[in-house]
């Protein structure tokens, strides 16, 4: 695995202006995706139930790679990984961190124990409590690829998109989108996950230069959406319930796609990778968030980051392409978005809806999911 490079912004605007151009033969629809990969603890009654790979990077390449439109029919998606692990860290083998692996630290490698009780049972209680046990370093702004890219997703968990960071993503890359959860976590002594409000935090004024913010209904509160809408689109996931959007002027309730859930980690992460990846393939923000609604109930599906059936990829390409053969333009390679639930979206729901009948598949052919048992069964 490469060394992690020391804390060193010495990147200037000017030297940004010239990664405007995008070099020739490079994809033009490139991703860039900022935060770590971890070891996720799954605790239910005092009992280990589950040690997974964890880390917003793991689930998102996941689905990335799994959704976004490639360019040539061969090969892996484009986008680059900056995550940053220890020498402990026990995932190096698996598909997310083999395929873009993360930097070397010195420092032990994230860890998330994930307490999961009874009242996660009930609609609207939180799922589980969070405390992290280590925290690897942050990663600086040094640490990112000087190019440009197409889209950036900041998808901190412990902190380690640092402001410098955001802002760096920011200038190299034409849209952001940003997890709640990246910005707003505070830790106490402990490691107990709580949130402070985003407004008194050094990210609130990078908002009007991100294109959408990602919070889950619990983080929704901190993140003040009637303020936030006005500078980004600001999405609030609901789990089983779906998620709304907000921009400016409008918004739209999207809705969910049935799941038997065992374990709600990373629903929000997928979420935000398949709604990313329904603006490659040129949505609308409202369009879109089916694609995140559908990769967010694949995601519950299964314990830990989800093997998803090539059979149920295959359909959702199929639609995708059958569909998408009406859209505009390509929203996320430009500075405009379109928001509005557009004249497809109740065919692409119903279409998903028939490809979502194929997620259990996964669950009965692969071995591994199954042994952990329902994490959290609702
Ligand atoms: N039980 C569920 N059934 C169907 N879809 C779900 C379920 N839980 C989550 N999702 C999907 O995943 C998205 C993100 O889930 P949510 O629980 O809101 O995020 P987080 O993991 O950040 O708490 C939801 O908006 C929804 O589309
Ligand atoms: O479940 P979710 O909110 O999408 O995202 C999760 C994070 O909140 C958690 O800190 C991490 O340990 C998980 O692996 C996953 O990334």
């Amino acid at each position: 695995m490469p060394l992690a490079a020391e804390p060193d912004d010495t990147h200037e605007e000017g030297e940004d202006q010239q990664l405007l151009l995008a070099k020739k033969g490079e994809p033009t629809l490139e991703g860039l995706v900022v935060g770590s990969y971890c070891h996720d603890v799954l605790i239910r009654g005092g009992r280990v139930v589950g040690e997974t790979l964890g880390g917003a990077a793991a689930f998102v390449s996941n689905v990335l790679d799994a959704a976004s439109p490639r360019e040539a029919e061969q090969g892996e998606a484009p986008f680059v990984v900056v995550s940053k692990v220890g020498r402990d860290f026990a995932y190096a083998s698996a598909p997310a961190p083999a395929r873009r692996p993360p930097l070397l630290c010195a420092s032990p490698t994230t860890s998330f124990h994930a307490q999961f009780s009874d009242a996660a049972a009930s609609a609207h209680a939180p799922d589980r409590e969070l405390r992290r046990v280590h925290a690897c370093d942050p990663i600086y702004p040094a640490d990112l690829p000087d190019r440009r890219f197409a889209y950036g997703l900041a998808v901190g968990v412990a902190g380690e998109v640092l402001p410098e960071t955001l802002e760096r993503m920011i200038r190299l890359c034409r849209a952001v989108l940003v997890d709640a959860q990246a910005l707003i976590r505070a830790f106490d002594g402990d490691g107990a996950v709580g949130h402070v409000a985003l407004e008194d935090t050094p990210y609130a004024r990078l908002l009007p230069r991100v294109a959408f913010l990602k919070a889950s209904s619990e983080e929704a509160p901190y993140v003040g959406v009637e303020t936030a809408r006005r500078r980004c689109c600001v999405i609030v996931t609901d789990g089983r319930d779906g998620c709304r959007l907000y921009w400016d002027g409008g918004e739209a309730r999207v809705a969910p796609f049935p799941a038997v859930q065992v374990d709600p980690t990373g629903a929000g992460d997928s979420f935000l990778a398949g709604f990313a990846a329904g603006l490659l393939w040129g949505l609308s923000a409202t369009d879109a968030a089916l694609l995140g609604n559908f990769f967010g109930a694949a995601a519950v599906s299964q314990v830990g980051v989800p093997t998803f059936h090539p059979k149920m990829l295959q359909a959702v390409k199929e639609i995708l392409e059958e569909k998408i053969a009406k859209r505009s333009s390509p929203c996320i390679n430009g500075t405009t978005f379109t928001f509005d639930r557009s004249s497809v979206h109740d065919e692409l729901h119903a279409a998903l809806q028939e490809a979502a009948r194929l997620i259990p598949e996964q669950q009965q052919a692969d071995p591994t999911n199954g042994n952990c048992g329902d994490i959290c069964s609702v």
